[in-house]
């Protein structure tokens, strides 16, 4: 068979990664989605992850081959959350050889796959990633902050956005209500602390801070419109800082639809140079990608990798 007598014409060989400690990553999507793959496509790998690292490893692996001729996919899909696709990302922007990449749901959040289709159903989506049908491979920006160096794809945060991360872990409720009950009791007793955000050098924001989100995705937890401007392939960093002048369930709310922006306490900057600090002494709290960093430090800095890695989104579409 040639590319040109398959159904859809457009990808030959797919490579699907599952992380089965995701979220919502079942036996039966992935059986799911490899059929509707071997419909459109003449070839199909599944590649389940076994630890963490493990798909940055196989990709790196797979994606550097030298054997002429090798079979390697011209098409990759990533089932799992924000954690499987930093690990998919970091793989892919350490390869020569670099496949487009389907975004798919398969974690709690899901942000990253709101903002790249709009929650639209994943069969839709990944019959359009293949078919081409109102789908369109752009070039992701991507984030890092060094020392130790981390890739980020969706966003960092600190502040409420990073205790609420780490208050989740333990929250046995499936999707994103998981995150709503984790901001719920966070914020109980939740405390601001004083900061300051500097964006390219220019402080953009100094005192007291609820939360700062830098992304990447416009969404956090799913439903948090957070970085409504953001777009996915302008070689930018969004940066938003609500400070506690603003009362933060309002805050919340007005964030599900991107309402926030304008109002007195919210703070919203782009740039390719974002630093977060914390001023009152203590460490910083931050999380990336849904994951808490544990460290001492007072401050990070994060830097755009403009373009990194191409992915199949949804066309015409304006999401970061
Ligand atoms: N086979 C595996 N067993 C255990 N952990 C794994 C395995 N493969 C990957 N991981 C780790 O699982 C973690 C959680 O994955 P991920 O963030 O994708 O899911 P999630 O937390 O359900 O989703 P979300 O980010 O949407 O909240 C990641 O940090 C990843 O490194």
């Amino acid at each position: 068979m040639t590319i040109n007598d398959l159904p859809c014409g457009r990808y030959r060989r797919v490579t699907i990664i599952a992380n089965p400690a995701a979220g919502s990553t079942t036996d039966a999507r992935i059986a799911s989605m490899e059929s509707l793959c071997a419909d459109l496509c003449e070839h199909v790998d599944v590649f389940w992850t076994k630890h963490k690292g493990h798909a940055t490893d196989f990709l790196a692996s797979l994606l550097n081959q030298e054997v002429p001729g090798a079979d390697l996919p011209d098409v990759l899909v990533s089932v799992g959350g924000d954690g499987t696709l930093r690990e998919v990302m970091d793989g892919i922007r350490r390869s020569r050889h670099r496949p487009p990449l389907i975004v798919m749901p398969g974690g709690t959040g899901n942000s990253n796959y709101r903002s790249l289709w709009d929650d639209i159903p994943w069969e839709t989506a990944l019959h359009s990633a293949l078919t081409g049908g109102a789908a369109a491979v752009r070039k992701l920006d991507l984030a890092r902050i060094s020392s130790p160096e981390r890739l980020i794809v969706l966003g960092a945060s600190t502040g409420l956005f990073a205790a609420a991360t780490a208050e989740s872990r333990s929250i046995p409720i499936p999707g994103r209500d998981r995150y709503q009950e984790a901001i719920s009791r966070t914020l109980k007793n939740y405390k601001p602390y004083m900061g300051r955000v500097l964006v390219d050098g220019r402080v953009v924001h100094s005192g007291a801070t609820t939360l700062v989100n830098v992304g990447g995705g416009r969404h956090r937890a799913g439903v948090y419109n957070i970085l409504p401007r953001s777009l996915p392939d302008d070689a930018l960093l969004d940066v938003c800082v609500l400070d506690a002048s603003l009362p933060t369930r309002t805050a919340l709310d007005l964030m599900r639809t991107g309402e926030h922006l304008g109002h007195p306490g919210v703070t919203y900057a782009q740039g390719a140079e974002i630093t977060l600090e914390r001023i009152d002494g203590s460490p910083l709290q931050f999380e990336t990608d849904g994951e808490v960093v544990t460290s001492n430090r007072h401050s990070i800095t994060i830097k755009v990798l403009p373009g990194a890695v191409p992915v199949i989104a949804r066309d015409q579409h304006q999401g970061g």
